[in-house]
């Protein structure tokens, strides 16, 4: 089955051009969108989830063409988590996670159902932000301030959860907790999970597809460890470099030039 499809997608943005572009992303599964700073990922997503309109092709979620679902439907079905850099609220942590609640309000209500404060509680439990539920959200670090922000789009309750750069300016442990928690997540309940990474390492060891774009168009898509390849660097990131699989995680080993007088 298929989560969101964009067929023949065009838009002209100043110099760029996001150009003809087929895109498949399968329901139930982790994909990576990955490709070179510059080449469209973030445009992509924002297209995908409504927040920017193309100027040709079109998008369907769940088999229904986007344009279809109201509002309040479309933030029921799909949510996106921008980049770390774009928000800092001035919200208690639980105050923020209930924000994600707000599509499922109903009429003028503000008051968090009794229903809202289990699935609030349910998802600062699965993404370990329980300790730090009274905390100010600006207090918490990198790494729990994405938990947090995680928690939040999971109490959205979408079938599809779109991520861009989830990994992005944490360190390498909270890298690979938030991956875990991920894989996690979409395993135990089917959620389809959509991310942009710039870490081809990991978009290889945790993502079931893997999708290149290049100057806004898509390169190649498949499953990560048969299309990550030294051919796949050298067409797509212009570099040269091998690919070893320890203990079944891909290492890229870039070609270092060897310069006289160099270390
Ligand atoms: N509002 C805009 N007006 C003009 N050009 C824009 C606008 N927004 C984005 N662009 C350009 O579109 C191109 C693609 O941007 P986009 O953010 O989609 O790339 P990306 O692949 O997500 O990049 P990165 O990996 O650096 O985050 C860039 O060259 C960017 O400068």
């Amino acid at each position: 089955m298929t989560a969101i499809q964009g067929e023949h997608l065009s838009l002209q943005r100043g110099y760029f051009q996001l150009d003809d572009v087929n895109i498949t992303l399968p329901a139930g599964q982790l994909t990576a969108i990955v490709g070179p700073n510059g080449s469209g990922k973030s445009t992509l997503l924002r297209i995908l989830t409504r927040l920017l309109k193309q100027d040709q092709g079109e998008v369907s979620v769940l088999g229904k063409p986007v344009e279809k679902y109201k509002r309040r439907d479309l933030a029921q079905t799909i949510t996106m988590l921008p980049q770390m850099k774009d928000m800092l609220p001035l919200l208690t942590v639980r105050e923020l996670v209930a924000y994600g609640r707000s599509p499922h309000a109903k009429g003028l209500r503000t008051r968090p159902t009794r229903q809202d404060q289990q699935i609030v509680d349910h998802v600062m439990e699965i993404t370990s932000i329980m300790p730090y539920a009274d905390r100010m959200f600006h207090t918490l670090s990198g790494g729990e301030q994405q938990k947090a922000r995680i928690a939040m789009a999971l109490a959205q309750q979408t079938d599809i959860l779109l991520l861009d750069e989830p990994t992005t300016f944490l360190d390498i442990t909270h890298q690979f907790e938030v991956m875990d928690m991920l894989r996690r997540i979409n395993h135990e309940s089917g959620l389809t999970i959509v991310m942009v990474l710039h870490d081809l390492q990991q978009a290889a060891a945790y993502c079931h597809h893997m999708i290149a774009l290049k100057r806004g168009r898509i390169a190649i898509a498949g499953e990560p460890r048969q299309i990550l390849t030294s051919a796949f660097l050298r067409d797509i990131y212009e570099m040269n470099a091998t690919i070893k699989f320890e203990g079944g995680y891909p290492v890229i080993i870039p070609t270092i030039p060897h310069h006289s007088g160099g270390i």
